[in-house]
């Protein structure tokens, strides 16, 4: 696998001849990162992940974290006897499969992140959609993708309605590295539990983020046979979506990134967290990781 822990110095050399056209280009630009629960579970992992994010501040990028949790909320239920159940990869949330959601995203999940990268020399601010009036949301309806007839209720699964960047544009102006958890508020003050892909994007659409990179446990997407889809257009997404190719926690990854390149974010990657600094190096040099998104 290439990563740069296992790069000779040569090539390192030459990483960061590639790396400056692109740091001069991406100076002063924001970037959503999506750093997925199924890309965090190795503690070296996140050790590199936070160092990556600390880089592309130290050179001028402005990153903005918007991370899940989806396997790591499923250990907590499964100490309360629970088991999560998921309808099109979102996760049906009663009232006490919130209250799990809250603790483990914003008082675990964050906290972690937001420990890494002061670890890593960086200075994070961890969030949730709540702060700063960030991300207003109702009750998602969700129809069913074969039948439209039938509504599945997923609980407080929550469908954006309104993103106020107030206070992230607050942060990076003070050169803070927001770690936002993907939990919105409705207009009784309930909490609703969204998808962090779906946040990311809408995130990154908001802010006009120049890339959207969403860090998971495959190498990009993969056609029926297994093999990387380097590059997918809104038509053989659509077609994928049709023959059943795309399923599960994919579902809403891809749907944000489409709409996220359609809404005129520059660059879109569906890459491989688990490959150690795979985020920086596609950032910063010519090699092309994982899955772009195009929005035609
Ligand atoms: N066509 C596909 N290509 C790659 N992964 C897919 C595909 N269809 C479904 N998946 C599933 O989507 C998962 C990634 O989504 P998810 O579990 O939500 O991860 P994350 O925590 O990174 O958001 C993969 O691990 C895989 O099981
Ligand atoms: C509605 C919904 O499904 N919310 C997700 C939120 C966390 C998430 O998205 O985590 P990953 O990015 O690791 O999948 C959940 O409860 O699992």
């Amino acid at each position: 696998m290439n990563d740069v822990t296992h790069i000779a110095p040569r090539d390192k050399a030459e990483i960061l001849a590639q790396a400056l056209p692109y740091i001069r280009k991406f100076h002063g630009k924001t970037m959503v990162i999506k750093y997925g629960g199924n890309a965090m579970t190795d503690p070296e992992l996140q050790a590199d992940f936070a160092e990556d994010v600390v880089l592309l501040k130290l050179v001028g990028i402005n990153p903005v974290v918007v991370h899940g949790g989806g396997p790591q909320i499923e250990t907590a239920l499964n100490r309360l006897g629970k088991k999560g159940q998921f309808i099109q990869g979102m996760r049906v949330t009663d009232a006490e499969t919130m209250e799990v959601v809250e603790w483990v995203l914003a008082g675990e999940v964050q906290q972690d992140i937001v420990g890494f990268i002061h670890k890593a020399g960086g200075q994070a601010v961890g969030l949730t959609g709540r702060d700063g009036g960030m991300i207003r949301a109702r009750k998602l309806k969700m129809v069913d993708s074969k039948d439209p007839s039938i509504e599945h209720d997923v609980g407080q699964v929550g469908d954006i309605v309104e993103i106020n960047t107030g206070v992230l544009s607050a942060l990076l102006e003070d050169n803070f590295i927001p770690v936002v958890s993907p939990i919105g508020f409705g207009d009784e003050n309930e909490s609703y539990n969204i998808n962090a892909d779906v946040v990311a994007s809408k995130l990154a659409e908001t802010l006009k983020a120049e890339k959207l990179v969403l860090l998971t446990n495959t190498p990009g997407v993969l056609d029926k046979a297994g093999q990387l889809l380097t590059d997918l257009s809104a038509r053989e997404i659509d077609a994928l979506f049709a023959d059943g190719t795309i399923s599960g926690g994919m579902l809403p990854k891809i749907s944000g990134a489409l709409d996220a390149a359609k809404a005129g974010v520059n660059a879109v990657h569906i890459i491989d967290g688990r490959v150690p600094h795979a985020m920086l190096l596609e950032i910063l040099t010519d090699q092309a990781y994982g899955t772009m998104i195009r929005a035609r």
